[in-house]
């Protein structure tokens, strides 16, 4: 195991042993409190551009399930077609491996797909200077290669284009039968997650995902879907240009005709960018399996899955939409709703993938509406 240092961008250091692939890699470094679901996380496309780092110590012990495709196209346990984090950071990388689904073991994968992992680095004390600082761009530099630094930028770089699709990929409704017709939804594409693609397909709607700057507004569907996505919301100008226009259509429509939307996470920032809010970067981000959020107007509680570094400014909504979550930790928007139309997103993963499914009935709210 080859000597890393990661160094970070207010020049704080940690040593480490490298369990991957041996390259040096720059990216923003983000912590993650999980206790498990590396394999769904490190595909997850909402990562690319950054270094991950996981504050849960043994990481690796239940190996990595198979890389394999339904006929459809979708990754059977993964949540994309490759590894999209930068690299990983872990606490205490372990050897051996063992689990039902397991098919490989977590330093085999990485170094498969090229990617970086760190072990023996304190990542909870990594953690506190993040915390501390917010988050930082970061170095990954072998020891023995002093001289091979690596740059890359994350502010001002759209990882949108880089992780959508290149050309609309169709998906047929599972479980249709006489009594329950298909509906068909438009996917906007901006790094989603695969289990956002079954929790559709699997309620009997046919999806049709296309690219995140696609004007969709002339295709003939049901329903809009705005995925979730990496890097700033701020970089997707198209994508809101296109969801404000279909809103506009909309509008001119009797009310029973307006067509639902439903968005999850950078769609819930794209969907308030469309109705006028502004969107701000969090000090360190939400990435973690128990994420609390209260429904505005109720007494319930939810415990979500997150992953995501910017958040919505609800006092920037227009007077026609309302917050539709809260985080009961920072306060910070994990909602919002229309207050006439049928169109409503989430911050955090109500797919999970890994994490908690309490909050997988908003897809059932976005079916019926459909
Ligand atoms: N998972 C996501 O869609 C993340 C959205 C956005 N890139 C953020 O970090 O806030």
């Amino acid at each position: 195991m080859e000597n890393v240092t990661l160094i970070l961008q207010d020049g704080t250091e940690f040593h480490g042993k490298s369990f991957g692939y041996d390259k040096t890699v720059a990216g923003e470094v983000v912590f993650n409190t999980a206790m498990m679901g590396y394999p769904e996380s490190l595909t997850d496309p909402s990562y690319a551009g950054q270094i991950v780092v996981l504050t849960f110590p043994l990481v690796g012990n239940y190996g990595v399930p198979a890389f394999s495709f339904e006929d459809n196209g979708i990754p059977t346990f993964m949540e994309s077609d490759k590894i999209h984090a930068v690299a990983l950071i872990v606490s205490d990388y372990s050897e051996s491996y063992s689990h039902w689904n397991a098919k490989e073991s977590l330093s085999d994968w990485l170094k498969r797909e090229k990617v970086p992992g760190i072990t023996g680095i304190d990542t909870r004390e990594l953690t506190k200077v993040l915390r501390e600082h917010g988050v930082m761009m970061g170095k990954i530099v072998f020891d023995n290669q002093p001289g091979n630094i690596p740059e890359a930028e994350y502010e001002g770089v759209n990882f949108v284009e880089e992780v959508s699709c290149k050309e609309i990929i169709r998906y047929a409704a599972a479980n249709v039968t006489e009594h329950n017709e298909a509906k068909t939804a438009v996917l906007v594409d901006c790094g989603v997650k695969a289990n956002i693609i079954r929790c559709l397909i699997n309620r009997g709607v046919n999806v049709i995902r296309v690219p995140w700057n696609y004007d969709f507004t002339d295709m003939e569907f049901d329903g809009l879907f705005l995925a979730n996505g990496p890097g700033d919301p701020d970089m997707c100008v198209e994508a809101v240009e296109n969801i404000r226009k279909f809103m506009e259509c909309e509008r001119e429509k009797s009310d029973s005709a307006v067509r639902p939307i439903m968005g999850i996470c950078m769609g819930n920032q794209l969907l308030a960018k469309a109705a006028g809010a502004t969107v701000y970067k969090l000090k360190y981000g939400h990435r973690s399996h128990n994420q609390p959020v209260r429904m505005v107007g109720t007494e319930t509680c939810f415990v979500t899955s997150q992953n995501h570094g910017y958040a919505v400014d609800s006092k920037t909504l227009g007077s026609d939409w309302e917050p539709f979550f809260v985080n009961m930790n920072d306060g910070s928007n994990e909602g919002i709703r229309h207050k006439k139309y049928p169109w409503f997103s989430a911050q955090f993963h109500p797919e999970a993938c890994s994490g908690p499914v309490d909050a997988e009935f908003l897809f059932d709210r976005f079916v019926e509406l459909l």
